[in-house]
């Protein structure tokens, strides 16, 4: 296992004494729950541990259980991740993937949001959906859909796909280059936006009995988009919702992914093996921001990492080293593979990963190389190694003390607000997080001990329901010129 991966992913009991952190990072540290409705998430092969429930993404009852808990642990949210094809670069087919449950079978992962809303009051709902197979039309419908029955606890992952699988099985040949599907995604979002926020003024419906109008027609605009990919005349089909624009989640740090997210993004999801890379792209996305003419802090950045704790340290490796007798390493490579947009059966197990060109994950290849220059060279046996729990992300490993530490010098050193957890079992890792880090963060003062009311976006970041007046979506607000460049008042 290279060096960094070592360094970053288990605690030795001399690197856990508490720094304070100064007071530009002592703001409170959240938690995001990782999450997707299939068997082999990101922690490959472990849906055999016998403590493990992934098995039942199928039943309801996992997933309300699963946000009760949740709640209960003052998490932001639990953000569901989505495929829309299968992992079929591993070996050229999709065998190994089919063979190991690696992210397939998989279920929608929209329709298992209003269950886990009827059972909570604060949870929010991070779905992930992607810009390149479905009109934007109906899916407007059914995020406002949501936003309604969420009352305003929704959110959407805007991704643009990295499955050429997912292009064939949609009537192409092969998945359109990185940059352009950037491109598309621009235009979808700008007719979700004319849809969510300039089709409907905020008092259009009456529900009137008296004069028997429900809803004045004068106050619902078509709107009139014609643009290069898409053509919406229409008005949207759904009076507006508590948040109107759902809140907008990103997770792609790739350049052109990033001048995306500093546009759209309210809250970026990032994901490196070390705290190095996780600092530098954080520092890109707020700098970014800026350039966009937003606040540094308007999106909530989030880093996804695997925690396994238990009451001492040895508990904790003693775990970890149980956990890990049901990891695959063929299983960690499929994913691996797919992430990247290259084979990695075709690599010797020993070969450094060296200068692969991706259409796929840019910003995870970039991550490798970057650590490879600092002199730690991945090679695919410690790519498997390293990512058979929790795929890309850094494993915390020790007891809640430890744990915290860690999780205290990662914000000080990254600038991240807070973590994207993944599961190495499910839900077992999301209760011991619940019953260890969680209490002694709210000890430290580091953590919520309350949700604060209101809508996800208000909850996230305390400027009330609707999208700001400085975010690229504000300007399609009914009244606003639609398109304008500059934001309305
Ligand atoms: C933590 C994390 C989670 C992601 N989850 C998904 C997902 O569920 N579905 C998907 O299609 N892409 C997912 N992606 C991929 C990105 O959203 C994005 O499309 C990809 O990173 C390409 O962007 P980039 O090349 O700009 O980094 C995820 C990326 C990260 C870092």
């Amino acid at each position: 296992m290279c060096r960094s991966i070592r360094r970053n992913r288990t605690l030795s009991a001399t690197m856990m004494r508490f720094r304070k952190a100064d007071p530009m990072t002592t703001r409170p540290i959240r938690f995001n729950a990782f999450d997707m409705s299939c068997v082999g998430h990101i922690s490959s092969g472990l849906w055999r541990h016998p403590a493990d429930q992934a098995q039942r993404y199928t039943d309801i009852s996992y997933w309300t259980e699963l946000a009760k808990l949740l709640e209960r642990g003052k998490f932001d949210g639990i953000f569901i991740a989505d495929v829309l094809g299968t992992y079929d670069v591993y070996a050229g087919n999709a065998d190994a993937a089919i063979k190991h449950g690696s992210q397939v079978p998989v279920t929608d992962p929209l329709l298992v949001v209003s269950a886990m809303a009827a059972v909570t009051e604060h949870l929010g709902f991070g779905v992930t959906a992607g810009t390149a197979y479905e009109h934007p039309y109906p899916f407007a419908r059914r995020l406002s859909t949501l936003d309604h029955l969420t009352k305003g606890r929704v959110g959407w992952n805007v991704v643009t796909g990295y499955l050429p699988s997912a292009a064939r099985n949609m009537g192409h040949d092969d998945q359109l280059e990185h940059d352009r599907r950037y491109d598309i995604a621009d235009e979808y979002l700008e007719v979700l936006y004319k849809l969510w926020e300039g089709s409907w003024e905020d008092d259009a419906v009456e529900r009137d009995r008296e004069t028997g109008v429900f809803t004045d027609p004068g106050k619902v605009h078509g709107i009139e988009h014609d643009g290069t990919y898409f053509k919406v005349p229409g008005i949207h089909l759904v009076e507006p919702s508590p948040q109107r624009s759902p809140v907008i989640y990103q997770a792609g740090a790739s350049s052109r992914g990033i001048a995306f997210a500093a546009e759209n993004a309210e809250a970026i999801f990032v994901a490196a093996p070390s705290k190095r890379v996780i600092a530098t792209q954080v520092k890109q996305i707020r700098d970014a921001l800026e350039a966009a003419g937003r606040d540094r802090y308007a999106a909530r950045i989030y880093a996804m990492v695997t925690v396994i704790v238990d009451e001492t340290h040895e508990k904790a490796k003693a775990k970890e080293a149980e956990y890990l007798s049901y990891a695959d390493d063929e299983a960690a490579l499929v994913l691996m593979s797919g992430w990247m947009g290259a084979d990695l059966s075709q690599y010797e197990l020993d070969a450094p990963i060296g200068a692969v060109k991706s259409n796929a994950i840019q910003s995870f290849v970039t991550s490798l190389q970057e650590d490879a220059a600092a002199g730690d060279e991945w090679t695919v046996r410690s790519l498997a190694e390293a990512g058979k729990i929790g795929g890309f992300g850094a494993r915390i490993v020790g007891s809640a003390t430890e744990v915290a530490d860690e999780l205290e010098r990662w914000v000080e050193e990254t600038d991240v607000d807070g973590f994207n957890l993944a599961y190495a079992i499910t839900p077992g890792t999301f209760e011991d997080i619940v019953e260890f880090v969680v209490p002694e963060l709210q000890r430290r003062g580091r953590y919520q001990t309350e949700y604060a009311p209101g809508t996800l976006r208000q909850k996230l970041h305390g400027r009330g329901d609707r999208l700001p007046v400085e975010h690229r979506g504000a300007r399609y607000k009914v009244g606003a010129k639609v398109g304008a460049d500059v934001a309305p008042e």
